[in-house]
């Protein structure tokens, strides 16, 4: 279980407090969507959690033992995917590539350098590839893949490089509708078969859909922590 306790984060020189005192805890294969106004602190949390932001107060814990040191917080950055609007692909390398090769965090400098692979690795990307259903697509320069496409490889290549949390900030921004619900649906079932935990900062209405669980933010603080249904008007005026 992964526990997120009493989160403090302040912003700019006069360190104005943004998050001011977030609780909450994620089990395994949950899918929580994280909703609130535009500025109420979706992307620091997500920033926090991925520990690529620092954290002005509180605790992160997994299964018990506390992750606010440096050993931590290296752990986290290898096991935690963040997985950004506009997935950073090599748009010159096929989609297998960008899969094997991961990411700069996540890779040895010598596979960055050479692109060399183990054909175990070979095999493995290419396994993950077509259960995100893109295995027509595998060789196919990621720069010509569409935006869901390149959406699942980023997911897929996750997934290779042994992703157990995906923190997705607005992973489905700009999509047509079809893709968004495609990139959403993988996201869901991985949590479903794979038990992989997903947090993904997305519009009301699809949290509704694919979540299993919505948090909601305002005023630096969680006003709405339920299973992933519709949200009531009361919920909904609380953000
Ligand atoms: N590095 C920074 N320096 C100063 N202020 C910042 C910094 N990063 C974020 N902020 C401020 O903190 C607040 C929360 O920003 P954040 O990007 O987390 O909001 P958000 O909920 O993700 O918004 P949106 O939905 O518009 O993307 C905003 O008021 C933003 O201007």
């Amino acid at each position: 279980m992964i526990k997120v306790e009493r989160l403090k984060k302040t912003v700019g020189p006069d360190r104005t407090p943004v998050l001011k005192d977030i609780s909450f805890q994620m089990e395994t294969g949950e899918m929580i969507g994280l909703i609130g106004a535009s500025g109420s602190g979706k992307s620091l949390m997500m920033g926090c959690l991925a520990m690529k932001e620092r954290w002005d107060g509180g605790k992160l814990l997994i299964d018990g033992e506390d992750m606010m040191n440096p050993s931590g917080k290296r752990t986290i950055k290898r096991e935690w995917a963040y997985l950004e609007q506009n997935p950073t692909l090599n748009v010159n390398r096929t989609a297998l590539k960008n899969v094997l090769i991961g990411q700069a965090s996540q890779t040895p400098w010598w596979r960055m350098v050479t692109g060399m692979v183990r054909s175990d690795d070979y095999m493995g990307a290419m396994d993950t590839i077509e259960h995100l259903g893109l295995l027509d697509k595998a060789h196919r320069k990621a720069g010509e893949l569409s935006g869901g496409e390149k959406q699942r490889i980023a997911i897929a290549r996750a997934l290779v490089h042994g992703a157990k949390v995906i923190l997705a900030d607005e992973p489905v921004m700009g999509l047509d509708p079809g893709s968004a619900e495609h990139v959403l649906k993988t996201l869901k079932s991985l949590c479903e078969e794979e038990r992989l935990t997903v947090i993904t900062v997305i519009p009301i209405e699809l949290a509704e859909k694919f979540c299993t669980r919505i948090i909601g933010l305002a005023d630096g603080q969680i006003v709405v922590d339920v299973t992933g249904r519709r949200l009531t008007h009361g919920e909904k005026a609380r953000l």
